[in-house]
């Protein structure tokens, strides 16, 4: 099991993630909100905003579906609407709370919005690049208030003792960014939002 809390608990959050390295925020963003999300997401969806993700960087960096199927649009895009720039401001309040609390040097945020079409997965990986150790911590937001468990499309998590899977309907999670994970396939679209505590390149 992975510890719930409130966003507001930032104790009981940062308990959760020195214990387990992961922690459910059944209620965050509320339900307003997610709607609010969705609705941009699905707007700039249509209006042909989101790109195909890459994997790898610099001139590693390249398109292929079978490892990384998600389209994606960074939230501080002037494109995005204001849902997501609320968003980013409360996911900044939880940084600093978090780092004051786990001195992990995270000195701002980032997020892009994700759609994955039906069957598109995410391989295994790490948010933490070998050669670049910026993010600290990652946080999932979903965007998908109808799904039902036998949609798939769950994030696989492995903690120590076990993989664990999340259901993406609602709500978010937040885990260590050094933490192995994957996205299963699933049978319709899947909206989300992927973002992260990193530090700042020096
Ligand atoms: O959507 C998810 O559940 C996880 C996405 C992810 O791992 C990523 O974008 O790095
Ligand atoms: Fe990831």
């Amino acid at each position: 099991m992975i510890p719930h809390a409130a966003v507001e608990d930032a104790d009981a959050i940062c308990d959760a993630l020195r214990d387990r390295g992961a922690c459910r925020l059944p209620a965050f963003p509320d339900a307003a909100a997610t709607q609010a999300l969705r609705e941009d997401l699905v707007r700039l969806r249509d209006a042909g905003a989101l790109a195909p993700a890459a994997v790898g960087r610099g001139t590693g960096r390249d398109l292929r579906a079978e490892i990384r199927g998600d389209a994606t649009l960074w939230l501080d895009d002037p494109r995005a609407g204001a849902a997501a720039a609320a968003y980013l401001a409360s996911l900044d309040a939880l940084r600093i709370a978090i780092n004051r609390r786990l001195f992990l040097g995270a000195d701002e945020v980032e997020a892009h919005y994700a759609e994955y079409p039906a069957g598109a997965r995410y391989a295994r990986h790490r948010d933490r690049f070998r050669d670049d150790d910026a993010r600290v911590v990652s946080c999932v937001t979903y965007l998908n208030p109808e799904w039902r468990d036998t949609d798939g499309g769950a994030l696989r998590l492995a903690l120590e003792g076990g993989d664990i899977d999340i259901v993406p309907r609602t709500g978010s999670i937040v885990f260590l960014s050094e933490l192995e994970h994957e996205v299963l396939p699933a049978t319709r679209e899947r909206r989300s939002i992927a973002a992260w505590m990193r530090r700042r390149p020096r």
